[in-house]
């Protein structure tokens, strides 16, 4: 494939030819790159080319709840989005705590559209022996405090975690809540029967600030204590982001800490969370509106180091279950690349910035070779954008097996071509609209 006239993030214009699989050439135009007979070329001119995203934290939901989400359903929604990669975490049931299990799980990923990584979880069960035996992508997200499937987990074990962890110098991914700061008061009253609007904002007063922050301060001292490389998952306050820049400041060894936000927290705030109702629950929850701006200036000054979804799908009729029976969690994966790019377009973010926190940085952090960037010798995971043609989004255009969206009436860049190592995975017809999805073209990416 030929890819002709495309800028790239850093506006470079450049055609880019991919072959068996890589990123063969990226030269200026009228360089010399000319079409083999019968090679397919796409003619760029006017659109962007970005490096496909690396979603580092999504719940595909398998094995254990298909129905919220399968490998098949969750990685269209990947492919349509422009994320090429994704890493699934370990909350499934069972949970992914041993090698059986992750094996289990492998098997089922194996008709995915896009490349993945399966995570290793941490509960009193867990058999650190046969799951590092895995083709593991990381530990974690390793949850401090209980949010869907219930593996909270203690400090010592946490502890021994890190210890697993470092030793093999595998990083680990921390949910950081402290139950013990949550304000039980926040859930007392009518909060709404179920099936009914019940009002997210409870469930953001009981998960307190506070209770993030002291948890990720308590994350980053054992990870510190046991060198381990600790990322700190859904960072959802500007006080978690800045204590995990002042721990990477002072860091000593080889890998210092990092942290992620999530697109509901840079996009929405509590003063959706009346509008969401129980759509609106998830874990962290919902910050104020000055705390969600604080957590976008913090992503557009570099202080950030991933943007990543918690892609967390549940069914209509779950969350309408009432405010304190309702699972927690908001679907993501597809529109992660369409918001942050809708962000650009309007003036808020930088293109590379886009691009390095979905991109190059969750491929450098987590050591995932190829990915991540356009260069010759890399996968050729790439998408391809019309920057000047947003649309809304809306839960019945989007792939995944939740039929909603947090999102739903906020303006998005979709893209208009996806490839996974250079096989077309997603494809729109910008002016029909017709999509056509590839085959199954995903594998693991610790398996090379
Ligand atoms: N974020 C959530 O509210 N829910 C996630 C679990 C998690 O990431 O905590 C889920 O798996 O449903
Ligand atoms: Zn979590
Ligand atoms: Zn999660």
């Amino acid at each position: 494939m030929l890819i002709t006239g495309a800028e790239l993030a850093d506006g470079r214009v450049r055609d880019v030819r991919v072959r068996d699989g890589t990123v063969d050439a990226v030269e200026p135009t009228n360089a010399g790159l000319d079409a083999d007979a019968g090679e397919r070329v796409v003619d760029a001119r006017g659109r962007h080319l970005l490096p496909g995203a690396v979603d580092a934290h999504v719940h595909f939901r398998e094995p254990g709840a298909s129905h919220k989400e399968t490998w098949t359903s969750g990685s269209r929604g990947a492919a349509a989005g422009g994320v090429t990669t994704v890493v699934d975490q370990p909350n499934t049931s069972p949970p992914t705590v041993d090698g059986d299990a992750f094996d289990e799980k492998a098997d089922l990923a194996a008709p995915s559209l896009v490349d993945y990584g399966i995570n290793g979880g941490v509960t009193a069960d867990w058999d650190p022996e046969s799951l590092f035996e895995c083709p593991l992508f990381a530990l974690g997200e390793v949850f401090l405090a209980d949010s869907t499937g219930e593996m909270g987990i203690a400090l010592d074990l946490f502890e021994e975690a890190l210890a697993e962890a470092a030793a093999r110098d595998v990083p680990v991914t921390v949910h950081a809540e402290d139950e013990t700061l949550f304000d039980e008061s926040a859930l007392d009253g009518d909060l709404g029967g179920v099936g009914t609007a019940a009002n997210a904002d409870a469930w953001s007063a009981y998960r307190t600030a506070e209770a993030e922050a002291a948890a990720v301060e308590r994350a980053l001292d054992a990870g510190a204590e046991s060198d381990a490389q600790v990322h700190v998952a859904h960072t959802s306050t500007p006080e978690g982001i800045d204590a995990v820049v002042e721990a990477r400041e002072g860091a000593t060894g080889d890998a210092p800490p990092t942290c992620e936000v999530t697109p509901h927290h840079l996009f929405l705030s509590r003063e959706d969370a009346g509008r969401l109702g129980t759509f609106g629950r998830m874990n962290p929850p919902l910050r104020s509106e000055e705390r969600r701006a604080g957590v976008f200036r913090r992503l557009r000054d570099g202080d950030v180091d991933v943007v990543a979804t918690d892609h967390a799908p549940h069914t209509v009729a779950e969350k309408r279950r009432g405010l304190v029976d309702a699972p927690s969690g908001v679907p993501g994966v597809e529109t992660l690349y369409p918001l942050l790019l809708e962000s650009v377009r309007k003036g808020n973010l930088s293109l590379e910035r886009v691009r390095d926190v979905v991109a190059a940085n969750p491929a450098s952090i987590f050591g995932i070779e190829g990915k991540g960037r356009i260069e010759p010798g890399a996968d050729a995971d790439l998408v391809l954008v019309d920057m000047t043609n947003p649309r809304e989004i809306e839960a019945g255009a989007l792939h995944g097996a939740a039929d909603w969206t947090p999102f739903e009436g906020l303006l998005g860049v979709f893209p208009e071509l996806t490839t996974v190592r250079g096989e077309v995975v997603y494809e729109r017809d910008p002016v029909t609209g017709a999509e056509s999805f590839g085959e199954p073209a995903g594998r693991n990416v610790r398996e090379r």
